[in-house]
């Protein structure tokens, strides 16, 4: 199918999705009913009150861990293990990345599972690291790098594997302000380079709507979709223009008032 064609048509599907965590002491449902899709090229941001079960949707989508009711469909097909079209960004780079293995070798090990030949490997892994910024890195270790640069080899890797889906938990949680701009700038600049379609969790408001051509709000735990919220800024973005427009203040109320209501509906439920 062509990319034209493709355009319209859901690349990642989530219908009717429900987990519940049991044990023999206690039973949570994390998440409730959660129903969605991404167009291909997409980038949505996911955002929550803090409990809500964001990573555990994360998971399900990603194929590692099984949902209790409802499907995941990537490009058509459902998910049900870890599928070769997704690529994962976690929050905690410094666990993310094998610390033994230079950064080349770290951005090469996915693309040699998916048994890519060495010379496009090395051309994947060369692309990838010059597109976040780390063209001379590639002999270093990860624990010579600072905490931004270890999270642009987190990424590089999960470009170099060129998913269809590219999935991030709260990525730049852990980093400093100035780094979290700078890569936030990053993922919107591959997000275009790149055609990816990106689902984006993040507690941070500010970031969702900055980022995203779509948020969607999630209620509190059992979470479904709240709200789904276009994201009408001017698709060049920039720190200090797109933050100081009227347009991005009100979006940025909206989204906070709306998840105020969320956490305050679950207060009032008990
Ligand atoms: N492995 C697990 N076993 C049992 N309960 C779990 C497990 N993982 C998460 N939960 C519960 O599921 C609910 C949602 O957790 P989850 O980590 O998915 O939320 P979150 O929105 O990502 O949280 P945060 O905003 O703090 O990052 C919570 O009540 C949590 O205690």
């Amino acid at each position: 199918m062509s990319l034209q064609a493709r355009k319209g048509s859901a690349m990642l599907d989530v219908r009717g999705l429900n987990k519940v965590y049991a044990d023999r002491h206690r039973t949570v449902e994390a998440v409730g009913d959660l129903t969605f899709a991404l167009r291909q090229g997409e980038l949505a941001c996911l955002v929550g009150p803090s409990g809500c079960g964001k990573t555990t949707l994360l998971r399900c989508v990603a194929g590692l861990l099984a949902p209790t009711a409802g499907s995941v469909f990537l490009d058509g097909r459902p998910v049900t293990g870890p599928p070769p079209g997704m690529a994962v960004v976690f929050q905690e780079y410094g666990r993310s990345l094998f610390p033994w293995m230079t950064v080349r070798d770290n951005v090469e090990l996915p693309l040699k599972h998916k048994k890519i030949a060495k010379g496009r490997r090395r051309e994947l892994v060369d692309r990838a690291l010059a597109a976040v910024g780390l063209p001379d890195a590639h002999a270093a270790y990860p624990w010579q790098l600072s905490g931004g640069m270890q999270q642009r080899v987190a990424i590089a890797r999960a470009v170099a594997y060129e998913p269809q889906v590219l999935l991030m938990d709260e990525p730049f949680a852990a980093v400093d302000a100035q780094t979290r701009a700078d890569l936030e700038d990053l993922i919107r600049r591959l997000w275009r380079e790149l055609d990816m379609t990106i689902l984006f969790v993040t507690h941070d408001i500010d970031e969702a709507v900055y980022l995203g051509e779509r948020v969607l709000i999630l209620s509190a735990s059992p979470t479904r979709v709240q709200d789904d919220v276009a994201i009408g800024l001017p698709d060049d973005r920039d720190q200090l223009t797109t933050r100081a427009l009227p347009e991005f203040t009100r979006l940025r109320t909206h989204v906070y008032e709306r998840i105020q209501a969320a956490r305050l509906a679950k207060t009032a439920r008990g």
